[in-house]
């Protein structure tokens, strides 16, 4: 079972003592119910022990302190699992390659890391609850067989059928299960297309109409799929009560036919099977909780593998390299993957130098390879072949997290933090000197680490994104149209202005641009055309 796998994987507490814990609090349970049926024997014969209220003071205490010890400890294990889990898989996220995790949907990462972990987190008591309870079953059938072999034969064979229907009807119930989660999730995508889509959707009445007809469609297959499963699961409580009832039934109705039983075996066998009603509804009903958790459990180790495989560099070895004279690309090639059966697009092979304290320009038209050219250049995306060398040492995939610091980047797809992460030590001085040159003086400030606010402009938050690349202050700036939201001012500033003082304070550049009219401030440009370089020369002889 997953989810067992899972919280023993992560769980320092061994085996003995869960087993210990829990056993003490089963038998208490169990010894509780001994000691009242004696009693009330006794009592039916009016003898009243002092010793009989002692035993059952005693088992009481033992029942109240071991279920509590049961109770805090699960819970804080649980808790402590899932944190470590959600850590984790965090960390993987944060160790993943870019390329497959963008492969793998959002709304499924979402799910693994916090929905699957409530769902597991409000599980738990249940489970445990369920699991203790089956203990008890076992126990309070011992017990009815020391009372009664006959009332033990007939609870043990209507209990066998009801576990083997149940077992049968579990197996359905999963399968069911997991496909409900996974058109839940494909819901989630829907629902996060119309909250990021929204401007769109606002402005086409027909776009909003039919992502709501198909957001529909698949949240009224989940809801299908929940409420067959759901129904299955309360058809199977009904009839493992049922089941109860005429186990009872036959305690009182057919024992006495089977065995020359006194009154008081009859009484204390049906005492006993009424007290095994609360730890089996206790168990039946822990059931689809179970199954809830166990997909849970199952999902989310699905999504850690997943992590796990598409993390190329678990181990990085630091390199320690902090400045270069040239970056070579050596016969460099990639390619996307295509699951479409459309020829996915490919780069290179690519012969290219960067040179320290040069200005790069990388043009070409829309779709030409420039960003992938970028994301390669700066070790996000990983070459299939060929090299890439910094002053002649080839980049292993274990030196790419230091390869990686040499570059600040502002993608076009560039994420602002609300906070400077990374950036703790900055000089306030050096961030009202940038606020004031990108023109957000007055606009934006920097508070306790963090910036006083995103509610910007397009052009400003880019002009933010371009204060904390260079805050992060690294030898090599790279920029993918950077100066396209920007004012035709700022824009003649950003190339001619800055990108030389930039330039002269030993810094490198490397551009993806479309503006033309500022071509003359790069050193070099390179022409990419489907993905090769087509040309490339000095700015002048462009
Ligand atoms: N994540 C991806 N998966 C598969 N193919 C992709 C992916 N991203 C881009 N592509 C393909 O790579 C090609 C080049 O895209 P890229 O973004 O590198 O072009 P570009 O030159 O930067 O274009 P633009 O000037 O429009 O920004 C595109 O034609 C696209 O088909």
């Amino acid at each position: 079972m997953k989810l067992y796998e899972l919280l023993r994987q992560q769980s320092d507490i061994p085996n003995r003592t869960i087993v210990l814990v829990i056993g003490i609090a089963a038998i208490s349970n169990v010894g509780v119910l001994a000691v009242i049926n004696n009693a009330a024997q006794h009592a039916a014969e009016q003898v009243h022990s002092f010793r009989e209220l002692a035993l059952f003071i005693l088992t009481l205490l033992i029942f109240v302190v071991s279920e509590r010890a049961v109770l805090r400890t699960s819970t804080r294990e649980v808790e402590s699992i899932l944190h470590r889990l959600r850590m984790r898989m965090m960390s993987r996220i944060r160790h993943a390659d870019l390329l497959p995790l963008e492969s793998i949907g959002r709304a499924q990462i979402d799910a693994g890391v916090a929905k699957e972990t409530l769902v597991i987190s409000q599980a738990a008591p249940v489970v445990i609850m369920g699991i203790q309870s089956a203990i008890v079953v076992f126990f309070v059938l011992l017990y009815l067989a020391w009372l009664s072999p006959w009332a033990f034969i007939l609870a043990v064979g209507f209990l066998s059928i009801a576990v083997t229907v149940h077992f049968n009807k579990l197996k359905l119930v999963n399968a069911e299960l997991h496909e409900a989660l996974r058109q839940e999730n494909r819901m989630f995508d829907a629902v996060s297309d119309i909250l990021e889509g929204f401007k769109e959707i606002k402005m086409n009445a027909a776009r909003s109409n039919e992502l709501y007809t198909f957001l529909n469609q698949i949240s009224e297959s989940a809801t299908t799929l929940k409420i067959t499963t759901k129904t299955r699961q309360a058809d199977h409580i009904i009839w493992t009560q049922a089941m109860f009832f005429l186990l009872v039934a036959s305690i009182i109705f057919l024992l006495p036919q089977f065995s020359v039983s006194h009154n008081e075996v009859v009484l204390q066998a049906t005492t006993t099977i009424v007290f095994l009603l609360g730890p089996l509804s206790m168990l039946v009903g822990s059931m689809p909780v179970m199954a809830d958790a166990n997909a849970a459990a199952e999902n989310i180790d699905a999504m850690d593998r997943e992590l796990e495989r598409i993390t190329r560099t678990p181990h990085p070895i630091r390199t320690g390299i902090t400045r270069f004279d040239q970056i070579t690309l050596e016969t460099l090639t990639f390619n996307y993957a295509s699951n479409t059966g459309d020829t996915p697009f490919g780069i290179g092979p690519i012969e290219l130098d960067i040179r320290s304290g040069e200005i790069l320009f990388l043009t070409g038209g829309n779709g030409t390879g420039k960003s992938t050219l970028l994301k390669l250049i700066v070790g996000l995306y990983f070459p299939e072949k060929g090299s890439i060398r910094v002053d002649g040492i080839p980049i292993t995939d274990t030196g790419y997290d230091d390869y990686r610091s040499l570059f600040s980047i502002v993608f076009s797809d560039y994420h602002l933090f609300q906070r400077l992460y990374g950036l703790s030590e900055v000089d306030s001085r050096r961030v009202d000197s940038l606020l004031q040159e990108l023109g957000l003086a007055g606009k934006v400030s920097v508070l306790d680490g963090g910036f006083s606010t995103l509610d910007l402009s397009t052009g400003q938050r880019k002009r933010l994104a371009l204060l904390v690349a260079l805050l992060e202050d690294r030898p090599i700036m790279v920029f993918d149209e950077w100066a396209a939201d920007q004012d035709p001012i700022f824009r003649k500033k950003f190339y001619e202005e800055m990108l030389p003082a930039w330039k002269s304070s030993g810094k490198t550049i490397v551009a993806a641009t479309h503006d033309d009219r500022y071509f003359s401030v790069a050193d070099r440009i390179v022409a990419l055309e489907n993905g090769r370089i087509q040309t490339s020369s000095p700015a002048p002889d462009l």
